[in-house]
This record gives C-alpha cells, sequence and structure tokens, in this order.
C-alpha cells in the first residue's frame, strides 16, 4: 500500500513554491511519492487567461523532470464539465483502493472548502495535508477546524482525525511569497521571474511567448 500526495491545482504556470510545498509534505509526513493534478476545467477560476491544459501539463513535467518522487497525473482530462475535486477523489478510490491519499493544498484554500461541489465529504475519501502560505497560521486551521468539522478529534498540535480513520495534518514549510498570478503579472510587465519559476520554466515561458502572451494579456 504506497502512501500518496496529490498535489490539485491549476499550475499556470508551475512556479517554485509549488515544488516546496510538494517536497516538504511528501518529507514531513513520509510519503512516498507525489502527484501533482493540474484542473483540467478549474470549478473556481475563469478559462480566460489559463493556458491550455496541455501546456501547463508540459510545463508541470519539465519542472519535475529532476525529481523522481514528484510525478504528473492527467487524469481530470478525462472528465468533461468541471473538475470537481470530489470527483477526483471518488475516481482515486475506485482504481487505486490499495493506497491511501493525502489531497495538498495551502490553508487560505481549505477555508474555501466548504463552498466546493460536496466540499465537507473529501475528508470521506482523502486525508488532507494543509500548508501554510504567507500569511497563514495553525491558528487559523484551529479556528476552521472547530467551526467546520467539529466531530474531528485534535490529535497533538496538528492532526485532526475524523470518525472514519482519515486525517487532516497541517504541515509548516517555509514560508515563499510566490503566486502563478504573480510570475504572470512579472512576465507579462516583462519584468524577470528568475528566482520565482524553475529556470526550465523561465525558458519554456520564452519559448512559447506568443501563445503565454497571448493568453495572459488577454
Ligand atoms: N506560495 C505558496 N505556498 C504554499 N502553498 C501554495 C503556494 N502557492 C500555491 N500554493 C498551493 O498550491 C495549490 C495549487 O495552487 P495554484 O496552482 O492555484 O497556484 P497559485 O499560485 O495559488 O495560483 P494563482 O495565483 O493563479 O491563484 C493550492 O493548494 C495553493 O494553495
Ligand atoms: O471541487 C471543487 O468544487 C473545487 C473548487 C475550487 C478548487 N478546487 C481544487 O482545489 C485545488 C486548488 O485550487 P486552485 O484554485 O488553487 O488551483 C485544485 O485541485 C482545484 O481543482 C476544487
Amino acid at each position: 500500500m504506497a502512501r500518496i500526495g496529490l498535489l490539485g491545482g491549476c499550475f499556470n504556470p508551475v512556479h517554485n513554491a509549488h515544488l516546496r510545498l510538494a517536497l516538504e509534505v511528501q518529507e514531513q509526513l513520509g510519503l512516498d511519492s507525489i502527484e501533482c493534478i493540474p484542473s483540467a476545467v478549474p470549478p473556481h477560476k475563469p478559462g480566460q487567461g489559463m493556458l491550455d491544459f496541455d501546456r501547463r501539463v508540459e510545463f508541470l513535467e519539465a519542472a519535475t523532470a529532476s525529481l523522481p518522487q514528484v510525478s504528473v497525473n492527467t487524469l481530470e482530462a478525462n472528465r468533461p464539465g468541471p473538475s470537481y475535486t470530489i470527483d477526483t477523489l471518488c475516481r482515486l478510490r475506485e482504481t487505486r483502493p490499495d493506497d491511501s491519499f493525502w489531497f495538498i493544498l495551502g490553508a487560505c484554500d481549505l477555508l474555501m472548502v466548504p463552498l466546493w461541489k460536496r466540499g465537507l465529504e473529501i475528508v470521506n475519501y482523502a486525508n488532507l495535508a494543509v500548508a501554510n502560505r504567507v500569511d497563514d497560521t495553525l491558528d487559523g486551521v484551529i479556528r476552521f477546524m472547530g467551526r467546520t468539522w467539529p466531530e474531528a478529534q485534535r490529535d497533538g498540535a496538528s492532526t485532526w482525525r475524523f470518525l472514519d480513520g482519515h486525517q487532516l495534518d497541517f504541515v509548516e514549510i517555509p514560508r515563499l511569497d510566490i503566486s502563478s498570478s504573480q510570475v504572470r503579472e512579472r512576465w507579462i510587465s516583462q519584468r524577470s521571474v528568475y528566482g520565482l519559476v524553475p529556470e526550465c520554466i523561465d525558458s519554456l515561458l520564452e519559448q512559447y511567448e506568443h501563445e503565454v502572451a497571448t493568453v495572459w494579456k488577454a
């Protein structure tokens, strides 16, 4: 039985904080590997300004090529309609019943889970690994858990256990003030994105300059 982390996101484009997030969660929770799951049709973000799914996958594959423990899983491309997380987790449970999964997300995204499609049910299908972004704190997660899943029992400082055996782990990671929006804004303004994205992404942005500019300036 493998312990797998699932990092869902738009990756428009992948940046260094995504990679740090994947590696921190893998190491701190002792997971076997991490699968990045690019959102095919993001349920919550407009299609405008979003690079094509295949291009975002190409960038992710390049960015993770030197990380043997991180791979790209394109299962959301195989479903029509919005790429809801509950559907992704149900599918993984069905197809890989022997694996256990941690769905990874930044704490700011955890706060939005109650608004997702059947959001409160995601903990019936996977564990959650929640990491701080720049302004997030463990206290914020404690308050969220108390009002959202009061039935979950706190076990130690940063783990909550649900009645069915799933758990939520809060993982402290280095605070990197990087976002895809920031990368897009800088790139469009012809400013450097060096240090914010892997060097291969810098080169790919140059290679696909016309396409990227058309999409991101839309
Ligand atoms: N700097 C960061 N630190 C910790 N987690 C992050 C960071 N950036 C993104 N994440 C997390 O990675 C996942 C995928 O994020 P996503 O691909 O939407 O990137 P983003 O930088 O938030 O994009 P955008 O700026 O376009 O909204 C989310 O759970 C998000 O919270
Ligand atoms: O299922 C939903 O309703 C839902 C709504 C918003 C976001 N998500 C998922 O949350 C993950 C992070 O989203 P984002 O906005 O940071 O790209 C990504 O895997 C999205 O598909 C899922």
